[in-house]
């Protein structure tokens, strides 16, 4: 696989503040990859370097083999596609002449507009002018001028701040289908149940240092924290909790019909073969850290700014 953006040791420094330190990191073609950090964990600094907007105080910074904030940075830009958080529209103009402003200040083809707007979802809403659109619908635009060009790598930051569950769905199931027609995404998010089933790997800032980086897989296999285990049955309130050996502790009881384990990933098949070998027990779910778990625990490690 090609790496499209490659940070070697960059350090961005802005007078006595540091936004970002000794950053290594390689993305590659056809993933998305999320940028997770709390306010200020240098996800902006990131994109800024990303897109040429800064220039690193050490190290190298290289997007399609070439230094962003260099003499390619023109060439560069039009293959990248970027949507600013709090992106705003002239609100009178049409989906269809926004995105037709946005193609003459890109001088990208026109003609493409109409696909671009059919790739997001809003085909039907072109002619409509954009102060009817709901939030959902501005940033779905936004993704549209994000795509003018069809560019390779597409930053997202903060895409889906506002947007409701089933909205955000929808703005990130676009993103998949861009994805796998190999495109390269970098988003940040602070909504992470949103995000978790759309990214290949996620990389986790803290005060400008990496915390950690890798799958969920592989973030679950480095945290080494428990997972939950759902046994369930039917149990009246006098019965005694499951006794399983293997899960070292009593399960919660739920209610009537479910009792929890939490159980560390070296004995989970242990604890499943004493379960399914329990009379009483008619279902078992297997409930493993969430991406809001693992960025728990890794931000955990570390001191935010001003605090140390
Ligand atoms: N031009 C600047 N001058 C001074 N400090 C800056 C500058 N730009 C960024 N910083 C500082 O660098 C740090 C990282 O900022 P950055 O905007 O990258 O964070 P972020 O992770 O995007 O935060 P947020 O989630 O709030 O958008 C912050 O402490 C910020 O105040």
């Amino acid at each position: 696989m090609n790496d499209i953006i490659t940070f070697n040791g960059v350090t961005k420094r802005h007078g006595d503040v540091t936004s970002l330190e000794n950053l290594h990191l390689e993305v590659q073609e056809g993933e998305v990859m999320a940028l997770l950090g709390h306010n200020g964990a240098g996800k902006t600094t990131t994109m800024k370097l990303i897109l040429g907007l800064l220039a690193p105080s050490e190290g190298e910074v290289r997007v399609f083999g070439v230094a962003p904030h260099g003499g390619e940075a023109d060439r560069l830009r039009r293959r990248l596609g970027f949507l600013p958080e709090n992106v705003g529209f002239y609100e009178q103009l049409s989906g269809r002449e926004v995105l037709d402003y946005f193609a003459r200040l890109k001088r990208v083809d026109r003609h493409r507009i109409d696909d671009r707007l059919e790739q997001v979802g809003l085909g039907g809403a072109a002619r409509r002018r954009v102060k009817t659109y709901s939030k959902g619908m501005r940033q779905r635009l936004g993704l549209a001028q994000a795509l003018l060009g069809e560019p390779r790598l597409l930053l997202l930051d903060e895409p889906t701040t506002g947007l409701d569950p089933a909205a955000t769905r929808d703005f990130y199931a676009t993103v998949r289908v861009l994805r796998d027609r190999g495109c390269t995404v970098l988003l940040s998010s602070h909504v992470l149940p949103g995000v978790e089933p759309y990214i290949d790997r996620a990389l986790i800032l803290g005060a400008g240092r990496r915390l950690a980086l890798g799958s969920l897989d592989e973030l679950r296999r480095q945290a080494e924290l428990p997972l939950t285990i759902r046994a369930k049955g039917h149990w009246s309130a006098s019965e005694p909790p499951l006794a399983i050996p293997e899960a070292g502790s009593t399960p919660r009881r739920l209610n009537g019909h479910a009792q929890e384990f939490s159980v560390h990933p070296a004995d989970k098949m242990a604890v499943l073969r004493r379960l399914t070998a329990t009379p009483g027990v008619e279902d078992i779910e297997l409930l493993p850290p969430t991406l809001e778990h693992l960025y728990a625990h890794f931000s955990s490690s570390f001191t935010p700014r001003g605090l140390s």
